[in-house]
């Protein structure tokens, strides 16, 4: 990895950065498996659900894009609603509070090569941000302590505010590296969802990584992944 020939870095944070991905699956895990359980035609979420559905995307789409694979109907409902509420919002909500659970308990720690890498970029003056589905980021960069080193943190509520579509679609990594001041060409995108790595080959950066935390090595290279990492330690 020469690192000379990109000028910025553009990181997933769950699963990439942080150890939270693993968080996110159980919150789902938990929640799916009880709204499932009352409704016996249904077989339990399994994490191969996880990773074909949910992973990467956006909270609600997530849910929407699971229940359609289960032939599932629910009325979309609002971001405002109840974790009660019986709505594609609704148990995205219900999720939600289960992770927070999990954060506030638990802290979190990035990723000892992660960190390493993070480090050693912020040593060499490469600009960097976070791109992520998930509206809980900067409250993960900062339970990890890492929010200043990141120049910019596009996130899901960043994201849903500036109307840009979420991952598969590369426009939340085509609105990092432009604010990093970069061409796509010129940026290296750093991914362990199916999802994330499809954006970053659609958006044609110079340099997709997937990190293999558990989608799979073939995988990601078919999803468009140039080179295939288990830990951001290799890229030191
Ligand atoms: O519900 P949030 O925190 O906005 O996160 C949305 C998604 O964010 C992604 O980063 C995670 O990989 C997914 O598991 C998660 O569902």
């Amino acid at each position: 990895m020469n690192w000379d020939d990109y000028a910025v870095a553009l990181f997933d944070l769950d699963g990439v950065v942080t150890p939270t991905a693993e968080v996110h699956m159980r919150a789902w895990d938990r929640m799916f498996n009880e709204f499932l359980d009352g409704r016996p035609d249904q077989t339990p979420y399994t994490d191969d659900d996880y990773f074909a559905h949910v992973d990467g995307k956006p909270r609600y789409e997530g849910v929407a894009t699971f229940l359609a694979s289960r032939g599932i109907e629910l009325p979309q409902g609002d971001p405002g609603d109840a974790p009660e509420a019986e709505t594609v919002c609704g148990l995205g909500n219900r999720k939600n509070d289960a992770f927070n659970r999990v954060l506030a308990e638990d802290g979190v720690e990035a990723y000892p090569g992660s960190a390493r890498l993070i480090e050693e970029l912020e040593r060499r003056g490469v600009p960097m941000a976070v791109v992520s589905s998930s509206r809980n980021a900067p409250a993960v960069l900062e339970a990890a302590g890492l929010t200043a080193s990141f120049r910019m943190v596009m996130d899901g509520a960043v994201a849903a505010e500036r109307g840009l579509p979420g991952k598969p679609a590369p426009d939340t990594f085509l609105a990092a590296a432009e604010e990093l001041g970069a061409t796509p060409a010129q940026a290296v995108v750093l991914e362990d969802a199916i999802s994330g790595v499809r954006a970053g080959a659609a958006g044609g950066f110079g340099l997709v990584v997937g990190v293999d935390r558990g989608a799979g090595h073939d995988a990601l290279v078919d999803a468009g992944a140039h080179v295939v990492v288990k830990d951001l330690e290799e890229l030191l």
